[in-house]
């Protein structure tokens, strides 16, 4: 399972947290975020980890054009995409960056708003459920329905957001089979300040799940 912790903003956190085995850091790049980090910011971060993980770069409807820019000056391996991108906007986006993965989060309030995720099946490569928060859009701590989400099958691969943290992990993925999950303020002291302890506890119960 794909296991992103998102929300790095510290050099010897990144490293750390890709030591202890996550396969992707997620780096905020939505200016109103506490967790809004630079591109000299992501460069310094990445640059301190030999491992070959993915570096997701988090985006809310900015212009196609700059993430493009964005993707040049950095190691980004993938574009999140948070805000209310259409599927022509991410196909856009397909076309100015054939080579990185497209992941479309979706924010997910009811059952309908999960059923409209079909839309994006041809444009994107890979789906992101969060949970819905009428005035923040991502790093809510909310949770999603998760026994309502059991019949949740698209056909590319998705990943589970939203509040997720060690105590409440095994019960989230119980009946769920998501490719990955996605973690930020259930590992933090503070808004992009991680508790090692905290990643350390949450792979550890992962990796008890996947051994049962
Ligand atoms: O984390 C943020 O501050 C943020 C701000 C604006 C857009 C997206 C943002 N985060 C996106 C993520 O991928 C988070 O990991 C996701 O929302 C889950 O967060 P949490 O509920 O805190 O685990």
């Amino acid at each position: 399972m794909r296991i992103k912790i998102c929300g790095i903003t510290q050099p010897d956190q990144g490293r750390a947290i890709a030591n202890l085995g996550a396969t992707a850091l997620g780096f905020i790049l939505v200016p109103s975020s506490p967790r809004y980090v630079k591109i000299e910011q992501i460069n310094a971060i990445t640059a301190a980890i030999p491992d070959k993980i993915d570096f997701i770069g988090v985006f809310a409807d900015e212009q196609p054009e700059i993430i493009q820019q964005i993707i040049i000056k950095t190691p980004l391996t993938s574009v999140q995409l948070h805000g209310i991108e259409s599927p022509e906007y991410c196909q856009r986006l397909r076309q100015l960056l054939p080579d990185r993965e497209i992941i479309k989060a979706l924010r997910i309030k009811d059952r309908e708003s999960w059923e409209k995720s079909a839309i994006y099946f041809n444009s994107v490569d890979t789906l992101l459920l969060d949970a819905y928060h009428p005035q923040l859009l991502g790093g809510t701590g909310q949770t999603l329905d998760w026994q309502a989400l059991a019949s949740f099958s698209p056909p590319l691969p998705w990943f589970l957001a939203g509040g997720l943290n060690p105590d409440n992990i095994s019960e989230a993925l119980n009946g769920l089979h998501p490719d990955g999950i996605d973690v930020s303020s259930g590992v933090e002291r503070s808004p992009g300040d991680k508790d090692l302890k905290k990643v350390a506890l949450l792979l550890e119960r992962l990796q008890k799940l996947s051994d049962q």
